[in-house]
């Protein structure tokens, strides 16, 4: 139980039990207000939270579980509990105009009869007025049937609490307390009102407090005397009371009604809500399973990455394996046909000594000296292939050519008369004797096919190093020592016995190694061919002035001689060439020039790179007196040249860095060993060794069927490209 309001109780106030029937509300007030004038009335209303009632009635087991202060049904409580309240102040608003000071005690319980008497308790209630129905025989007597509130409270109400019964505003029975009888009795005592009396009034009789002592006869008198018959009471509101409690009666069913639909609203929603439950739950499921794949699917991803890792790192590995084991093949290789090559020179000469042996006859240049057939420099050749041939001159043309598996340059001189076969063996055998690091050295010759077989130089004439100088230009270093090697070269020859002359010097006669050492060739061969060629040449020599005369010794075209000087002449031009790189046209005046001006700068080949300037006038002036027309002006190559060039030589040597990268050696298996070129295309033939494409397809296209290395026949003519030699060349050329 609590109390919801209480407002201005005190001990002079008479209580009055008031439901929500407004009839019977107002007959009690009337009784009330009639029989206690001038006392205080509180209305005491227990209220059942009929919609806890109206819940409970209404809910299923399912909401058992909800609190009252859930929402709707705290809103139905207090909705109820505002129409009480509304209710309440009405019936006191109707006390006004009776000049009585009301006010109200509203108690929640479900229990009435229990709330009344816990109240009488809490709040020592002293004076209370009750509604009840009266025994249809007795009005004196409560009816047991419809009175049983009015029992219960008559029972157990404290005995300090007087307390009137009225009935349709008329009393029926009072319960007032009495010491005597409660001293004697240990009880109340009750009076009991006849029914004439009730029916003739509704007041007390004196009569009926015949039991009570003076003092409660004294008190109960002075409540009757004090009313104020004059007291007024309108009840004009009765019908609106009723009508109110129709309202409220109407509001409860509305409420109920209201709830209930609330519930089965709320019972829907929460099926949708279980069922929305369940979807995400199996969504969940779902969302797990796939999670579980992903994951499954993510460990096979990473398991497959760490294979590819590893499978590459094994690539890598194989990869490089590979090349090294290509790179050792290469260097065996060149080991092998090395080893080859010195065991064939081992065994000719073996053969020689044998011959010695045997015939006891003096060392004779025809053994020494490899005498080649027509066939071999046929084959050697591929038949004279124009794709061979390297170069065309006055004298006969130029092939590449395999001989013996050696890397050679034939020269084809013109036929001759029978005659000068004879000539001919004689001169090659002297030029053959003549060896020097800086001559292109003859290997041997062919008689029938009237050629010269030279080594093989791969890097080309100064010529042609001269003529593409903006691309890979020579540097001063190259240049010197270039010249260094041409006099050399030119002191060795003119100091043999007999001394030999060059007579055709010029810079395509100046083949270079591949380090860029010079080496002069076709030295003696105008002397092989003087007879047969003496007007040609004469007339080539005129025909091509540019080219040819510049060259050549004026003292020639005097005398019709060559002489020692006549080389010095020609080195002279070859030096400001190198100098210069300038045209030959005026060269030798624009020199003169610059030096006569102290201004040799203007004249020199700067992409040649920073020149040593002391040393470079030095040699200027000495080319320039090389190129005197009077031989005897012109400088001496020992004394006078080589003590200036010499020094160069070993700048080369000593500071082979300064030597331009492009111009380093080139690794000896990027060269294809048919066209000695570096290759573009490696293949791999059955013999092992790899060639340019389209060199070793020319050697098998022509019909051979045999290998340009070994002469052995080939197992099969199938070619298979040599990737990791392709990609070494690349980088090398990259770098
Ligand atoms: N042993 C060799 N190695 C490499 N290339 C060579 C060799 N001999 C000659 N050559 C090339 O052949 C070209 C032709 O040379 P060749 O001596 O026949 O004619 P030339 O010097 O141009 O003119 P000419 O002989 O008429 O004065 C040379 O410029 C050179 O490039």
């Amino acid at each position: 139980m609590g109390s919801i309001v209480v407002e201005d109780a005190d001990t002079d106030t008479v209580y009055v039990a008031v439901g929500n029937n407004a009839e019977k509300t107002q007959q009690l007030l009337h009784w009330t207000v009639n029989n206690f004038s001038g006392k205080n009335v509180c209305l005491l209303h227990i209220h059942r939270p009929h919609s806890l009632n109206s819940f409970s009635c209404a809910t299923d087991k399912n909401l058992s579980g909800y609190e009252p202060k859930d929402l709707p049904i705290q809103a139905f409580q207090d909705q109820g509990n505002q129409s009480v309240h509304e209710l309440l102040d009405q019936y006191i608003l109707d006390l006004v105009p009776a000049g009585v000071r009301a006010c109200k005690l509203l108690i929640e319980m479900d229990d009435i009869e229990k709330g009344i008497t816990e109240a009488i308790a809490q709040h020592s209630i002293r004076w209370l007025v009750v509604g009840a129905a009266a025994d249809g025989y007795n009005m004196g007597k409560l009816a047991k049937q419809d009175s049983e509130k009015a029992i219960f409270i008559r029972e157990q109400a404290l005995l300090s609490c007087n307390i009137w019964f009225i009935c349709k505003g008329n009393l029926i029975c009072t319960r007032v307390y009495s010491k005597h009888t409660s001293d004697i009795e240990g009880g109340p005592a009750l009076l009991v009102l006849n029914s004439n009396t009730e029916k003739s009034t509704s007041k007390w009789t004196p009569d009926a407090l015949k039991c009570l002592d003076s003092g409660d006869m004294k008190e109960i008198q002075s409540i009757s005397s004090n009313r104020s018959l004059n007291t007024r009471w309108s009840f004009n509101k009765v019908m609106d009371r009723s009508k109110l409690a129709d309202l409220m009666f109407h509001e409860d069913e509305a409420f109920e009604s209201q709830c209930a639909q609330e519930i089965r609203r709320r019972k829907e929603v929460e099926e949708q809500l279980a069922r929305s439950k369940q979807e995400v739950q199996k969504m969940k499921n779902q969302q797990d399973e796939i999670l579980e794949e992903l994951q499954m699917v993510k460990d096979q991803n990473s398991a497959l990455m760490s294979q590819i890792s590893e499978s590459q790192f094994t690539v890598t590995e194989f990869e490089e394996k590979i090349i090294s084991a290509v790179d050792l093949l290469i260097s065996f290789r060149e080991k092998r046909d090395r080893l080859r090559i010195e065991h064939a020179n081992a065994v000719r000469e073996v053969q020689v000594l044998r011959t010695f042996g045997e015939a006891d006859t003096p060392f004779s240049y025809q053994v020494e000296f490899p005498a080649f057939s027509f066939v071999e420099i046929n084959e050697a050749t591929h038949d004279f292939d124009p794709s061979w041939k390297i170069g065309e001159g006055r004298y006969g043309s130029v092939y590449k050519g395999l001989l013996r598996n050696m890397h050679v340059a034939i020269k084809m001189l013109p036929s001759y008369g029978q005659e000068s076969l004879s000539k001919f063996q004689h001169q090659v055998e002297i030029l053959s004797r003549v060896r020097h690091p800086n001559l292109l050295t003859l290997i041997g010759s062919c008689a029938e096919s009237r050629s010269l077989v030279y080594e093989y130089l791969n890097n080309g004439s100064l010529e042609s190093h001269l003529a593409r100088k903006e691309k890979n230009p020579l540097p001063w270093q190259i240049r010197m020592s270039i010249a260094t090697d041409i006099c050399s070269a030119l002191i060795f020859i003119h100091s043999s016995k007999p001394c030999i002359i060059h007579g055709n010097l010029k810079p395509s006669k100046v083949l270079l190694d591949a380090n860029f050492v010079a080496k002069l060739s076709d030295l003696g061969i105008p002397s092989l061919v003087q007879q047969s060629l003496d007007s040609a040449d004469a007339n080539t020599i005129y025909n091509n002035p540019n080219e040819r005369l510049a060259y050549v010794d004026p003292e020639y075209f005097v005398n019709g001689k060559f002489t020692p000087e006549s080389d010095v002449y020609s080195f002279g031009v070859i030096l400001l060439q190198l100098l210069t790189g300038r045209p030959l046209l005026g060269l030798v005046r624009n020199v003169k020039c610059a030096l006569e001006k102290e201004n040799l700068k203007a004249v020199l080949d700067f992409s040649a790179g920073e020149w040593p300037l002391y040393q470079t006038e030095l040699l200027a002036y000495l080319a320039l007196r090389c190129c005197e027309k009077n031989w005897l002006n012109r400088p001496d190559l020992v004394s006078e040249i080589w003590s200036v060039l010499e020094p160069f030589k070993a700048i080369r040597v000593d500071k082979p860095y300064l030597i331009s990268k492009k111009l380093r050696r080139v690794p000896s298996h990027f060269v294809c060993p048919i066209v000695q070129e570096v290759m573009e295309d490696p293949y791999i033939a059955a013999d092992g060794f790899t060639y340019e494409e389209e060199a070793i397809r020319g050697w098998l296209n022509s019909g051979h069927d045999t290998s340009p290395m070994t002469n052995l026949k080939l197992d099969h003519t199938d070619l298979v490209p040599n990737y990791a030699l392709h990609n070494a060349i690349l980088e090398w050329q990259q770098q």
